[in-house]
């Protein structure tokens, strides 16, 4: 059993679990329902802006404790102080220390849009995304049949929230690429089964991407040349986590990154 296999199955559990205390009609009660998300593909985009998408994480089971101490408000305010184009939030709870209330946080701090990271295997999550305040959602290839990535990515898309595909290989991308459903493909540069991080798997399936989706690369990321040298093989979305992460001061060190592109 990886790592990954133990996530899920625990993702499992615990999502029939939170069905049970807060069924759906509770969180369709949301005022996040009525809200209409932010783009995050054409933020990304925005030749102004960065195209760093800023992670806000607490723990990770490679690294272990990252950053126990940083504020969700401090943290995200500054990143996009910083010049970040958008958040990422973490919010499984048993493998990353995250939760719920960090991404609600983080949304009445910052008017940008906001990636929900989490393990999503039920529509169940993706109406508590929009609930809780989420722009998009992250749907891992890794995990999902095509069929799955079809249904609930049409869900979040119904609901105006857009979903970032992750993949790891050419194989992944041609199961679940579904033009309906996904708006952004991230390459995720960590493998999800042993961790192992190698940037040239960005390098390798820019190309097998097709032009109409935004291109984001991530895990691994720790310069502004490795920003830049991604970004000239067609990447416009850079997800970021453990490099700031592991500063006392996280928005510090992104407003760092962003002065050297
Ligand atoms: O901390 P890093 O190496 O900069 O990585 C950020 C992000 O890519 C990573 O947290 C991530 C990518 N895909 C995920 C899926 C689930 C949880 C986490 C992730």
């Amino acid at each position: 059993m990886t790592i990954l296999d133990k996530i899920i199955a625990h993702k499992r559990r615990e999502v029939a679990d939170r069905q049970s205390l807060v069924p759906v009609k509770l969180l369709e009660t949301s005022l996040y329902m009525e809200a209409t998300p932010l783009s995050l593909r054409r933020y990304l985009l925005r030749d102004d802006l960065s195209g760093i998408i800023a992670e806000f994480k607490r723990k990770s089971p490679s690294k272990g404790v990252i950053n126990a101490h940083a504020p969700v408000e401090r943290t995200t305010l500054g990143y996009m102080q910083a010049g970040a184009s958008a958040l990422s939030v973490l919010t499984d709870t048993e493998f990353f220390g995250g939760k719920n209330e960090d991404l609600t946080t983080a949304r009445r701090y910052n008017f940008c849009p906001i990636l929900r990271k989490d393990f999503v295997v039920d529509e169940y999550q993706i109406i508590e995304a929009k609930s809780i305040g989420a722009d998009a959602v992250l749907l891992i290839a890794a995990v999902l049949s095509g069929e799955e990535v079809l249904r609930l990515g049409r869900l979040a898309k119904s609901l105006g929230m857009e979903v970032l595909l992750e993949i790891h290989d050419a194989q992944e991308l041609d199961k679940t690429l579904h033009p309906d459903a996904v708006s952004l493909v991230g390459v995720n540069n960590r493998n999800l089964h042993d961790f192992v991080v190698s940037l040239d798997t960005s390098g390798e399936l820019a190309q097998r991407i097709p032009n109409d989706y935004v291109k984001v690369t991530e895990s691994g990321l720790t310069s502004a040349a490795d920003i830049r040298a991604l970004r000239e093989v067609g990447y416009r979305g850079f997800l970021m986590g453990e490099a700031f992460m592991r500063h006392a001061r996280p928005e510090l060190a992104c407003a760092a990154l962003v002065q050297q592109l």
